[in-house]
């Protein structure tokens, strides 16, 4: 594997009881690269998500991240590992602020004392504030819970905790399914930012305007399988829509290197 690569899969696999989700998927991500994942409602997107983000252990395959070969136990080794996901359900802590939530389970301490910890908050909000500047993301008040925010903001501050950990991967799934025009517009932005700061990113989207705005390269799942390795500048909506629906049917995939 070359040293520009962050993420390779090879032949990974997942069946569940007769029901073969994910079926030899290879699949390069290079370190700087945003790749759009699309595919009809249960081709398999978010199966491969589960299998590279520790969520679920593989039926077999390979998954090698950031030059090693990896067996993750949990999405915690996952994240550990600098894989940062902001799953559709975000995942936030609605009674916690957004420090809180950025730092739940790997909180800042100024000391541990035994089972006892103190928490350094000020450290933690510092934290915050140049997490969320790295991502241009505005929120007025970061001591607000989440509960008092709009799904934009939610959605900025699940962002956001992937930029204060400088995570060596982020993958998005639907980042913006549930969300009004301007909050789109915001998280479509922060996507931008992280482009700009070489930060690779696996997003998952069915918005085919977004994925043409976003990202350099489009792999396209159908029944388990990807079919479809598409770079944007040599590709179009109504070809990716007949590798989708199976009306096209390419080639053996291949890697585009
Ligand atoms: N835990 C599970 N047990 C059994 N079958 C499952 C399980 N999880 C997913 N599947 C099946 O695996 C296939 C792929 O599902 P998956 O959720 O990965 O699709 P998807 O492309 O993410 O779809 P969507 O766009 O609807 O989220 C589907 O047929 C689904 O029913």
């Amino acid at each position: 594997m070359s040293d520009d690569v962050i993420l390779e899969t090879r032949d990974l696999t997942k069946h569940y009881g007769g029901v073969h989700a994910l079926e030899g998927a290879n699949f390069i991500l290079r370190r700087g690269e945003h790749v759009a994942i699309m595919g009809d409602n249960g081709a398999g997107k978010s199966t491969f998500v589960r299998q590279i983000t520790g969520v679920e252990q593989p039926t077999r395959g390979q998954i090698i991240f950031d030059g090693i070969p990896r067996q993750f136990s949990g999405p915690i080794d996952a994240r550990e590992a600098g894989i940062e996901t902001v799953f559709q359900t975000l995942a936030l802590a609605d009674d916690l602020d957004v420090p809180d939530n950025l730092f739940l389970g790997r909180e800042k301490t100024l000391f541990n004392l035994g089972p006892f910890s103190i928490l350094d908050y000020r450290a933690m909000r510092e934290a915050t504030l140049r997490g969320l500047e790295r991502t241009a993301v505005k929120i007025p008040n970061i001591r607000n819970k989440i509960r008092n925010m709009s799904g934009g903001q939610r959605q900025c501050v699940a962002i956001a905790r992937t930029a204060t950990f400088h995570s060596k991967l982020t993958i998005m799934d639907e980042p913006t399914a549930a969300l009004g025009v301007q909050e789109t517009a915001q998280v479509e932005n922060i996507i931008r930012t992280l482009k700009e700061t070489g930060e690779p990113l696996i997003l998952i989207s069915h918005n085919m305007r977004q994925v043409f705005d976003l990202v350099d390269r489009i792999v396209v799942f159908r029944r388990g399988r990807i079919v479809a390795n598409l770079n944007k500048q040599e590709t179009d909506p109504q070809d990716v829509v007949a590798y989708i629906t199976g009306a096209k049917t390419g080639a053996e995939y291949q890697d585009a290197a």
